[in-house]
């Protein structure tokens, strides 16, 4: 577009000289603000709980503010109680309620002392995107709080009063409230989650929820698990497949029932008729939830997951075939079973099955599915499609989400860069063309958004049946890092060595800082200056494995939110926050459960280690928004100066 063009286009905006001076000054002072604090996470599992705790104390630095703001005034044990009031001030109000003494009294110092920690986490904001945050019904008095000292000259008796009359006309329990959120808010200014939302835990719904919420500043970078899903709403079979799966596996069918709706009563029946008098041994479900499950509901869940693995080995060995591009042969492994005396060859290698019960395999034709396997996984896959929450989940991952993100200056994206092993860029065979680094990204990106939105425009021929279900577990996706994913393997051949995935020479070469200066130069940014965000492998912190790789250049944060991996990493999760004055990273334990933390105020909060101190404060104006805001700066002057030499008029009304 020609500037003039587009200077006519703002100043229908901005159609007179005081409405663009004012907008200037108004962006000026923006771009003298500190940066925002910027928060990561990944690998969350349907871990809502904990997900939900860490973001209610902004990983642990609302409770840095409370020790800063307080320590002379509070003990330890009163500091830790209005934290837990921050983060979950409903139920702690009950709580405390109950067993306060002189309540007015409390009432009025917690809500001096709530608005003192509001002013510090606005201060980082404008006095405009401040008032678009706050509550309805307080908007007028936290505003009026927030700009009024209690100390100033004249103003003391001012503030007192409004803080007496809340408490007076009973409003003191709803202001809490609003205010503590407000600050949770406040206390984030930008949310990026680097996938793997989905599977394993259980809530992984009540997370979408969550984060549909701060849609406005929450991005996400697709990790295997919710390309999964993402598949599996679409309709594709083998994501679907997978997706119940490895619900069953975990006996975790919240997600899937509960938020979902997604009716898997077609697929009990079946299991119970065909595996009637079989265990399904290699099929219980991994760490149950305590008491959650009877004995006799264990038996239905190993029953349903030994049908849908088998559906599912069977639809992904059809795809297989049909998509000759996606070089997965070896994959096939129904037809080396030998059915007579039950052992199978992979790779010249013979092994005995742990398992001699395949009903619902014809060996002739191992991949064929049976009626009855038909008619359960199309009935399945109608609740996908038509399940209006999942579809609404969904549409968010997709509007807010992407393969990669490039955030100020850092580079964020699931798993790895496909590499050979010299470590330079592995060239990926995608249609008709050979890509790597970006270029392939971006290509996968637009594929995985063309198979929701427009799937039949997809060239089956050049891009293989599914893309989805590529992205899941290709030894050349990106999302997965690996050579093979060994299910079959896992579930029925003991030899340990056949569960072997082997991983992208990425993993050998994440440690090497000129390797990792290409990738970021091949992302267009500057090597000096930039990091490398990755989750997916899980960090072993306690056998000494550190989540920092090449001086800093690279941070892997998958702490382990889902609880199965705990005992791996030790940990429960990392965080990063990037404010303006660095990089930290904060590691959390184990979040035991919501009663606890509001009861005992345990705080899951382990350490909070500086990474990285910036040499000077970094303001909006270094931020990309930043160079947004200075483009759009200089794109307002030139108007201003056309309606000073009438180039341009003014539309005063
Ligand atoms: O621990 P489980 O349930 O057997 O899952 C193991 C499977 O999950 C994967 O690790 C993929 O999941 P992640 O992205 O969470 O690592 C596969 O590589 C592997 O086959
Ligand atoms: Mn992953």
């Amino acid at each position: 577009m020609k500037d003039k063009d587009y200077l006519k286009l703002l100043a229908e905006e901005y159609p007179t000289i005081s409405s663009v001076s004012s907008e200037i000054i108004n962006l000026n002072a923006i771009l003298n603000l500190p940066k925002g604090t910027e928060h990561f996470l990944t690998d969350i599992h349907g871990e809502y709980e904990a997900f939900s705790y860490v973001l209610r104390n902004a990983s642990g630095v609302l409770k840095l503010k409370i020790d800063d703001l307080f320590d002379d005034e509070l003990t330890n044990e009163k500091k830790k109680k209005l934290a837990t009031l921050l983060y979950y001030p409903e139920e702690k109000l009950d709580l405390i309620k109950k067993e306060a003494v002189d309540i007015d009294s409390w009432y009025k110092d917690t809500l001096i002392r709530l608005i003192k920690i509001c002013r510090v986490v606005s201060s980082k904001y404008t006095r405009s995107r401040v008032r678009k945050m706050l509550p309805k019904d307080f908007s007028y008095i936290i505003e009026e709080l927030l700009h009024e000292e209690e100390e100033r000259l004249n103003k003391h008796d001012y503030f007192h009063n409004i803080i007496h009359t809340i408490i007076d006309i009973d409003r003191a329990d709803e202001f809490i409230i609003a205010i503590s959120n407000l600050i949770q808010r406040l206390a984030i200014d930008r949310l990026h989650i680097i996938g793997d939302i989905y599977d394993r835990g259980p809530l992984s719904h009540k997370i979408l929820d969550d984060l549909i919420l701060r849609r406005s500043f929450t991005d996400i970078q697709w990790g295997n698990h919710d390309i999964l899903w993402m598949g599996a709403a679409a309709g594709s079979l083998a994501c679907i497949t997978n997706v119940v799966r490895i619900a069953l596996r975990y006996a975790n069918l919240a997600t899937l029932e509960e938020g979902y709706g997604i009716n898997l009563l077609p697929l009990a029946t079946f299991a119970l008729d065909i595996y009637k008098d079989d265990e399904c041994k290699n099929f219980i479900p991994k760490k149950p939830i305590e008491n959650y499950y009877q004995e006799k509901d264990l038996e239905l869940l190993s029953k349903m997951h030994k049908a849908i693995s088998i559906i599912q080995f069977k639809i992904e060995g059809q795809i297989i075939k049909n998509s000759s591009n996606y070089k997965m042969e070896h994959r096939l492994l129904l037809d080396k079973i030998d059915y007579n005396n039950f052992s199978i060859t992979i790779e010249d290698k013979n092994y005995k099955l742990n398992d001699k019960n395949f009903p619902t395999i014809d060996p002739n034709n191992p991949y064929i599915l049976t009626k009855q396997e038909e008619r359960i996984l199309n009935r399945i896959k109608e609740c996908f499609l038509e399940s209006d929450k999942l579809q609404k989940h969904i549409k968010f991952l997709y509007s807010n989400g992407s393969m990669y993100l490039k955030y100020n200056s850092n580079l964020l994206y699931h798993s790895c860069i496909p590499l050979n092993d010299k470590g330079k860029f592995r060239k990926v065979e995608l249609g008709d063309e050979k890509l790597y680094g970006k270029k392939l990204f971006d290509k996968l990106d637009f594929l995985a958004r063309m198979f929701y939105f427009n799937n039949d425009q997809i060239d089956k021929k050049l891009y293989g049946e599914d893309i989805m279900w590529y992205l899941w577990c290709n030894g050349d996706s990106p999302l997965f890092g690996k050579d093979k994913m060994t299910t079959f393997e896992r579930y029925f051949i003991e030899d340990k060595m056949t569960h072997i995935e082997k991983k992208d020479p990425y993993y050998k070469f994440r440690d090497n800082e000129n390797v990792l200066n290409n990738i970021l130069e091949e992302f267009d940014l500057n090597p000096y200056s930039s990091h490398i965000i990755n989750g997916h492998v899980p960090v072993k912190a306690s056998s000494g494995e550190s989540p920092i790789k090449a001086n800093g250049k690279l941070l892997v944060i998958d702490g382990g939110f889902s609880k199965t991996y705990q005992s791996k990493t030790g940990l429960a999760g990392y965080t990063l926050i990037y404010n303006s004055y660095g990089i930290r990273l904060a590691s959390h334990e184990p979040f035991e459960s919501k009663i606890k933390a509001i009861k005992e105020e345990k705080d899951i909060l382990s350490t909070l280690e500086l990474l990285e101190k910036m040499d000077k404060r970094k303001y909006i104006y270094d931020t990309d928004k930043g160079k947004e805001l200075e483009e759009r700066v200089e794109y307002l002057k030139k108007l201003l100066s056309a309606y000073r030499m009438g180039l341009i008029n003014e539309n005063v009304q």
